[in-house]
């Protein structure tokens, strides 16, 4: 038990996947793991814990934001001891090239969150990926002929911004798309010594404003959760 969730100790395995949405979780357990079993149901934040290709693996929604994602990663690496922790997400495309239900491998993460000015005052840390995760999981997204970009992205506090305009200087500086969660996760793995990498879903596009279903989001993008499980179980 850890104060958010009723997994029992050492049912949670060491390598875990994070997508925001609880029913994402539901459906990659029940699409992907063998012999799923719900490890956690407290505020509807779902867990699964099962096995991928004989190996031990979990998933647990964090919901959006990263004041909710930082207290299930808090929690799985403080509390259930996970080693290995792969956000599979949905974003927005801040580019032309990057096109909806393209993959971004997040290399680092920008945010517009006060998290890390709380930690580090005046001083900037660079949220970034465990470069063996990156390598595997790009090696993977190549070798299933998905198009998979790699790359800086923006962690967001805001999904919504009175400016809609606003994307344009991340854009200018590389940045490839928006989510929500990523420099959270970034930040603690690197405090608690553990490995992390997001993959993501382009959902929908600021520039062509094209978009997905909540229930595309919710239940498809296999690919990415094939490329997060093959990279993070290899090289776990
Ligand atoms: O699809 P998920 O993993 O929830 O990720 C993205 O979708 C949510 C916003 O719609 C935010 O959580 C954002 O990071
Ligand atoms: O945070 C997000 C997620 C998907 N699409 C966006 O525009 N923002």
């Amino acid at each position: 038990m850890s104060l958010h969730m009723n997994a029992a100790e050492n049912q949670i395995a060491p390598t875990v996947l994070l997508p925001g949405d609880p029913r994402r979780a539901q459906h990659i357990a029940q699409t992907f793991f063998t012999d799923p079993v719900q490890h956690n149901d407290v505020r509807g934040m779902l867990g699964f814990t099962g096995s991928y290709k004989g190996k031990p693996v979990s998933v647990q929604g964090t919901g959006m934001g990263m004041a909710s994602a930082g207290i299930y990663i808090y929690e799985l690496i403080n509390d259930y001891g996970c080693q290995t922790l792969v956000r599979v997400g949905t974003c927005g495309s801040y580019r032309e090239d990057v096109q909806v239900r393209d993959l971004i491998l997040a290399q680092a993460a920008c945010t517009d969150s006060n998290i890390n000015n709380i930690r580090f005052g005046a001083k900037n840390f660079a949220p970034i990926a465990d470069f063996g995760l990156l390598l595997r999981a790009y090696q993977v997204a190549q070798a299933r002929g998905l198009r998979a970009h790699v790359g800086n992205i923006m962690s967001s506090d805001t999904f919504y911004h009175d400016d809609f305009d606003q994307y344009k200087i991340w854009a200018e500086f590389g940045v490839l798309g928006v989510e929500m969660e990523a420099a959270q996760l970034y930040t603690l793995a690197a405090k608690f010594g553990v490995r992390a990498l997001t993959v993501l879903t382009v959902s929908d596009h600021l520039i062509t404003h094209e978009e997905t279903t909540a229930e595309e989001r919710q239940t498809s993008f296999n690919g990415m959760i094939e490329v997060a499980l093959d990279a993070a179980l290899e090289t776990a």
